[in-house]
């Protein structure tokens, strides 16, 4: 939520409703309750990506040979991500989608184009003349994304008179509380695609990095895969009651996403006032980055920053929900993300079943210390060099079947 009310930056303008749909996303779309209810989605498609990665590993074609492991990652952050939003599941397992699924994918990524690049004009407005393609660009972008998601809430709203049931998902909780926090159509679309574009990639690059430093470190994945063994077995798969029992886990996610932060600069800001901090003046109506990956490798703030060592946080919990401002990878303060909980519990699913079900290793003829790990600069930072990787299966094979959910 980008608001207009001169206290932030401007990506969607909701103006003075602000702080009501914060209070919105605070207490109904992202309350522990909906939280849980989705979760039959997350086991869904987390357990679809085994299924899809244990078909192409054990394909006799393609056996020891490296997977783009972006490729499946992407496919659960996209089917979550639409599912809660929208009850759809666009993509199969060989990333075969409708009409619809395409159009919804092509916006994505055009907005995440549009949105990420570090645009000259956002730092020096009066240039703006000098790029109308741009301006132009945006009207078509949104217009486009209005029809599609227009379309999509008539279709619940049909789908809704006839059944009289309120579903969890977002669009269904939206339009059902659309009165009482006094939202106008134009919100809810705003509000439906904030998620989108900053709930999919942020999750899929965290895992990406998060396997990447776990295939540089082969003692970190498999002390994770021993407490996995120890707490869960061979018999049976990981649910998400088990979170309490795999501190380790919880720690090589925090660990990943310390030195890798999805978004490194968080989302600019605006300093609504004059202000003077560490020495410099940051004038009223300034763009403001917070450079949160230079604090998480600070030598000053931390022993050994560039070492992957998720142990760090059993000798000391550090907050990362914008608490500790050491460590921000959701950001902090009233813009914080308010999906942060929800891909943590993605997150170290995601990781959990990746290093239960399978021993990770590099490509052939790459060292595990020679796995590329450059960043590609922006406002959400990549792998420049896709993470490929040879997955072993560890589990009986009839553990490796998708537990498909209807929610
Ligand atoms: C690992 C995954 C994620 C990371 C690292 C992440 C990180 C962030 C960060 C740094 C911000 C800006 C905070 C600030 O400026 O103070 C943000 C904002 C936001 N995030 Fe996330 N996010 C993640 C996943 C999600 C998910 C899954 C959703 C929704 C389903 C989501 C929805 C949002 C929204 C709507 C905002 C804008 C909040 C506002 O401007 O008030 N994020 N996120």
């Amino acid at each position: 939520m980008f608001s207009r009310d001169g206290q932030d930056l401007i990506w969607a303008d909701y103006g003075p409703h602000y702080v009501k749909v914060r209070k919105l996303c605070t207490l109904e779309l992202f309350s522990a309750k909906r939280i849980e209810a989705l979760r039959p989605i997350r086991e869904d498609e987390v357990t679809a990506m085994v299924e899809s990665i244990f078909n192409d590993c054990t394909n006799h074609e393609s056996s020891g040979e490296s997977l783009l492991v972006r490729k499946y990652l992407g496919t659960v952050a996209f089917n979550n991500i639409t599912r809660l939003a929208f009850g759809k599941r666009y993509a199969n397992s060989e990333d075969e989608i409708d009409e619809q699924g395409r159009e919804f994918k092509e916006i994505i990524s055009n907005g995440v184009q549009m949105g990420g690049s570090l645009s000259i004009t956002e730092y020096i407005p009066w240039l703006v003349w000098m790029f109308p393609q741009q301006e132009k660009a945006l009207v078509q972008h949104f217009a486009r994304r209005d029809r599609l998601t227009r379309e999509i809430m008539e279709e619940h709203t049909q789908a809704r008179t006839k059944t009289g049931d309120a579903k969890q998902h977002f669009v269904d909780a939206l339009l059902t509380l659309k009165d009482e926090y006094d939202l106008s159509e134009d919100t809810v679309i705003g509000l439906l695609w904030d998620m989108i574009t900053a709930g999919t990639d942020t999750t899929a690059i965290t895992v990406e990095w998060a396997m990447a430093e776990l295939i540089k470190n082969p003692r970190v994945q498999e002390k994770a895969q021993e407490e996995l063994d120890r707490v869960i077995g061979f018999e049976r798969v990981m649910t998400e009651d088990d979170f309490p029992n795999l501190p380790y886990l919880h720690c090589v996610a925090k660990e990943a996403l310390r030195l890798h932060p999805p978004t490194p600069l968080m989302l600019p800001h605006r300093a609504n006032s004059h202000v003077k901090i560490g020495g410099y003046d940051i004038p009223k109506g300034a763009s403001v980055h917070v450079n949160v990956w230079a604090v998480a490798r600070d030598p000053t703030v931390w022993k050994d920053p560039h070492e992957f060592r998720p142990e760090r946080f059993l000798e000391e919990d550090v907050d990362m929900k914008g608490h500790d401002f050491r460590l921000l990878p959701f950001g902090a303060g009233r813009r914080v993300c308010p999906g942060a909980q929800l891909s943590v519990n993605l997150v170290a699913s995601m990781l959990g079943h990746l290093l239960h079900h399978f021993s990770w290793a590099p490509a052939e003829g790459v060292n595990s210390n020679e796995v590329e790990m450059s960043e590609n600069p922006g406002i959400v930072t990549y792998m420049t060099t896709p993470l490929q990787a040879v997955p072993t299966p560890r589990l009986p094979s009839n553990l490796y079947k998708r537990v498909a959910a209807e929610i």
